[in-house]
């Protein structure tokens, strides 16, 4: 992985998002599409409109992970963790991450967050997914990587990222974030520090998934936290 993580900082510091180009190939996006109905490699499924989370579907991954999905989570971690700690100390928080994924892992294993949360998501015509915050559980990781696994206007049309971030007392703000196949995104799991006029300041980020208009949509969402 050849990433650009002082770009990645600054983008995630100015937008509230940044994207990693290609992260993966065409290959491998493929792969963990097809993947989706294979049942011995997921731990539960979730029908996104049972729950009013949207329409469309997804499947959380078991323990171990596919290994290529298990290398991806732990090499990811550390630059995002020297990220989420300057985050926290702008923010005057005292929780600071490990430098290891393994590290943190052990911390959310010991207060009974065991669940893995790694997941395959799959929308069809007429799905979205409404905007949420994806919290597991006391311990949170505060950044989350999602890779779009098909083509855009080949695969699907709409069905576009969008984030959305409450800023106190002023309207919210929106992102529309535009990914091509093997692109990730990198974005706050629930909250993110603003350098204001008057400071710094905190700000609710959500994100979710505008409606797929047609074909078939695929991706693959790497969540640092494990669930209880
Ligand atoms: O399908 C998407 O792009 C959004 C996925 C998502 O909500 C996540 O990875 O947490
Ligand atoms: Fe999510």
């Amino acid at each position: 992985m050849s990433i650009d993580w002082d770009r990645v900082a600054d983008d995630l510091d100015a937008f509230g998002c940044a994207v990693l180009p290609s992260l993966l190939d065409a290959e491998q996006c493929a792969a963990y599409a097809a993947g989706y109905g294979d049942d011995a490699q997921f731990r539960s499924r979730v029908v996104m409109e049972r729950h009013g989370f949207g329409r469309g579907e997804y499947r959380y991954y078991a323990y171990p992970l596919p290994p290529g999905l298990a290398d991806l989570r732990t090499a990811l971690y550390p630059p995002l963790a020297r990220i989420a700690n300057r985050w926290q100390a702008a923010l005057g928080l005292e929780e600071r991450y490990p430098d290891a994924h393994a590290g943190y892992l052990a911390r959310c294993h010991a207060a009974g967050q065991l669940r893995p949360t790694p997941l395959l998501l799959q929308y069809g015509p007429g799905d979205y997914n409404c905007l949420h915050q994806d919290l597991y559980g006391d311990f949170v990781f505060p950044l989350q990587v999602a890779v779009l696994l098909s083509r855009p206007g080949v695969d699907f049309s709409g069905g576009e990222f969008v984030l959305t971030e409450q800023r106190p007392r002023m309207q919210s703000r929106v992102e529309a974030v535009p990914l091509g196949q093997g692109d990730a995104v990198v974005f706050p799991v629930h909250t993110r520090p603003v350098n204001g006029t008057r400071g710094i300041y905190r700000v609710n980020m959500r994100h979710g998934v505008s409606r797929v208009r047609s074909g078939q949509r695929h991706t693959l969402g790497i969540i640092f936290h494990d669930a209880s």
